[in-house]
């Protein structure tokens, strides 16, 4: 649906986003992930058309912002990171015009008024004025104005920024409640990604460091698959010499919680371990893999 081609974003000499190839397909909930100013709000406004490329293109189903900006307008959806909100319409009116906007029809606009409003749980406050919302409500209007026209493909620039721990839980909801389509997420937040996305690309200095599921970014961690070895401190340097014998082991390191088994090739041995060692009778306490978080395997890709 969404497809990036060689995305690039120069200011003078410095390029900040640097030669980008995705595709994103429907379904599919994409954490855009990096440090500051790694370039994720720039290539979000080149996908949705505020912005051009120096070079390359971005495209959905097609369409792109120079050549047909009017179709792309209709199929995406922006959340833009501090988005402009027109501070003396009321919630009603300010929805009415950005559905206008979209070239909604009056039957279409109406359909798609009351959709957002109980989507985004502003039926209630539809006629106070933008201008008096607090940040949690400025957010979900925000968002609103995004899907009136019930776009295929959603750009949204750090939606839970600012929010209270309710707020957020209430934003990734609605945005997991949206999985038809095809989003974009850009967040900094790592547990907002383990919750809601199904996809993770890591950009750093305009480059994509990582594209994986959340699950298989773990394999980048230096500890993925790395098993902890607890027992009597006494047998420990005979458990290492036996399991250093075995092949499916790379290395063992020793450390106050005990030894560390690293997997040849960053397989998992945790069975073939417990198979061995069964046949042992040295007392051991526990053996379980390491827990990788996922702000590890962020850092360890963006330093
Ligand atoms: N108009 C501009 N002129 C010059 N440099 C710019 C301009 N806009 C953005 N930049 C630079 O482009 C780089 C990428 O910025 P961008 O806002 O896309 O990063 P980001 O990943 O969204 O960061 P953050 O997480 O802090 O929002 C930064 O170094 C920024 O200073």
């Amino acid at each position: 649906m969404l497809s990036l081609n060689k995305l690039t974003k120069k200011y003078g000499q410095k390029t900040v986003v640097d030669s980008l190839n995705l595709e994103l397909e429907s379904g599919e909930i994409l954490g855009f992930l990096g440090p500051n100013g790694a370039g994720k709000s720039t290539t979000m406004k080149m996908i949705t058309g505020f912005l051009l490329p120096t070079s390359g293109s971005a495209s959905i189903n097609g369409f792109n912002a120079i050549d047909s900006p009017v179709e792309l307008k209709r199929l995406i959806g922006y959340l833009p990171e501090r988005g402009p909100l027109y501070e003396e319409m009321t919630i009603l009116e300010f929805l009415k015009f950005s559905g206008g906007v979209r070239g909604l029809l009056k039957t279409e606009l109406a359909r798609g008024l009351e959709r957002v409003l109980d989507a985004c749980e502003l039926s209630d406050v539809r006629h106070q004025v933008v201008g008096t919302l607090s940040k949690g409500y400025r957010q979900r209007v925000g968002m609103a104005q995004a899907i009136i026209h019930d776009p295929p493909c959603l750009i949204l620039d750090e939606p839970t920024d600012g929010l209270d721990p309710n707020q957020k839980r209430e934003m990734r909801r609605l945005i997991a409640g949206m999985s038809s389509k095809g989003i974009i997420v850009s967040t900094h937040i790592l547990e907002e990604v383990e919750a809601v996305c199904n996809r993770v690309v890591i950009l750093d200095k305009g480059r994509i460091v990582a594209n994986e599921t959340p699950e298989s970014l773990m394999q980048f961690h230096e500890k993925y698959r790395v098993i902890c070895l607890k027992a009597n401190p006494d047998n420990l340097l005979e458990i290492k010499t036996f399991i250093e014998e075995k092949q499916y082991v790379a290395r063992v390191v020793t450390d106050a919680d005990g030894l560390n088994i690293y997997p040849d090739q960053k397989k998992d041995i945790e069975q073939a371990l417990w198979q061995d060692l069964r046949q042992t009778s040295w007392g051991i306490h526990s053996l379980s893999p390491i827990v990788i978080r996922m702000d590890d395997v962020f850092e360890s890709l963006t330093q």
